[in-house]
């Protein structure tokens, strides 16, 4: 009979594995959403005659051949778009294009999500299922986040790349693939190359041709278009008449920093919507909540901080707390339940401020 630690711990690692793969069959689950109706076709993709023009160039040559290709690029700049549309301008695009985030598989299973187990291989294996390169055959497999994978399993990817077979873990037979690989990170690859963490001969095969996304305030000429896509995008969602964008809402837009690129000026506009009830845009409430996120602006607010914007900055909050305060008060400005005794303000000096901001408490009432 086996001592009963062992017993105990064998349950507690089947345990484990079971809730890491259920993990990773939930992440599988999201993927496979990413890739039904919901993905971005190319047709969509805003600035290829603006600020993309030189990365839609690169797209057009690298995607006829079968080479591997490393898009570079902040958080939300937009690197999946740019892959999928490398695989719908190759002679791919019949095929599957499978995006795998590398940052979210379980290290105990990444062998076995990328290229798949034989029955019984480990415990939990009970079934034997295919790796996301053999459903990828004949199609693109889009590893993003790259940087986020394990030296070991860079080896057995490197290996897979070179020879273009992969094992099953538990199997001996080779099994040939035909895929086409695109990796993506935000990164800094060469970086981590010199340090140790990437290793150099894979950096040197993934990088043989590097697209480097410009980050969102490095290509303003493209905020208008890309706001007016995202506000009818939202409208259209929202079942809501599409509000006009102004030109001093597009100045606005250029003014910040976006840290967290394409994802959020949509989400910050999709807000805007929603507040403007599809009437009009309150960009100063939607763009408040997110100067109000020191977390996501941290990393770059601190060189850009002038005097002017900071004074800006602060008009903005101000102009949406005292929207805020309205919106709850429904443009109730005195007496019991108005805003002037919610933000402890004398009334009168509630007035000023509402005319300095250029805000009509009559627009609240309606709500
Ligand atoms: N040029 C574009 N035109 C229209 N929408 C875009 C464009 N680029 C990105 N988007 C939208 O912005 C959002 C973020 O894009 P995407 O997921 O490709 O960024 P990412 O760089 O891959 O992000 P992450 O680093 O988090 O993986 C998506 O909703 C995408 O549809």
């Amino acid at each position: 009979m086996r001592p009963l630690t062992v017993m105990i711990d064998n349950d507690q690692r089947l345990r484990e594995i079971q809730r890491l793969r259920a993990a990773a069959e939930a992440d599988r689950e999201s993927l496979l959403v990413r890739l039904g109706k919901t993905s971005l076709s190319s047709e969509t993709i805003i600035g290829v005659d603006g600020g993309l023009r030189a990365v839609m160039q690169r797209v057009a040559q690298v995607a006829p051949t079968n080479a591997s290709a490393l898009i570079l690029g902040e958080t939300g700049s937009g690197k999946e778009v740019i892959a999928r549309a490398i695989h719908e301008r190759s002679h791919r695009h019949d095929g599957p294009f499978i995006r795998v985030n590398c940052g979210a598989l379980p290290s105990e299973l990444i062998d076995s999500e990328l290229f798949g187990h034989e029955k019984g291989s480990f415990t939990g294996a009970s079934n034997a299922r295919r790796g996301w390169f053999e459903r990828a055959d004949g199609g693109t497999l889009f590893l993003d986040e790259i940087g986020e994978l394990p030296l070991a399993a860079q080896v057995r990817l490197l290996r897979v790349l070179q020879d273009g077979v992969l094992q099953r873990v538990g199997s001996e037979n080779q099994i040939e693939v035909d895929v086409r690989v695109i990796a993506a990170t935000h990164r800094d690859l060469p970086r981590m190359v010199q340090s140790g963490e990437f290793r150099e001969d894979l950096w040197y095969r993934l990088a043989v041709f590097p697209i480097i996304l410009p980050a969102l305030h490095e290509r303003i000429e493209d905020i208008e278009a890309l706001a007016q896509y995202f506000i009818e995008r939202a409208a259209r969602r929202l079942g809501v008449p599409t509000p006009p964008l102004h030109r001093q809402e597009i100045r606005q837009l250029s003014d910040y920093s976006w840290p967290g690129n394409i994802r959020e000026l949509g989400a910050v506009l999709e807000r805007a919507v929603i507040l403007g009830h599809g009437r009009y845009l309150d960009l100063d409430a939607a763009l408040g909540v997110q100067l109000l996120n020191p977390v996501k602006n941290s990393h770059r607010a601190s060189p850009e901080i002038n005097e002017k914007t900071t004074v800006e900055s602060l008009d903005i909050i101000i102009s949406a707390h005292l929207k805020h305060a309205l919106t709850q008060t429904y443009g109730k400005v005195d007496g019991p339940g108005g805003a002037a005794k919610l933000l402890s303000l004398n009334p009168n000096t509630l007035r000023g401020k509402l005319r300095r901001y250029r805000i009509d408490p009559a627009k609240y009432r309606h709500r």
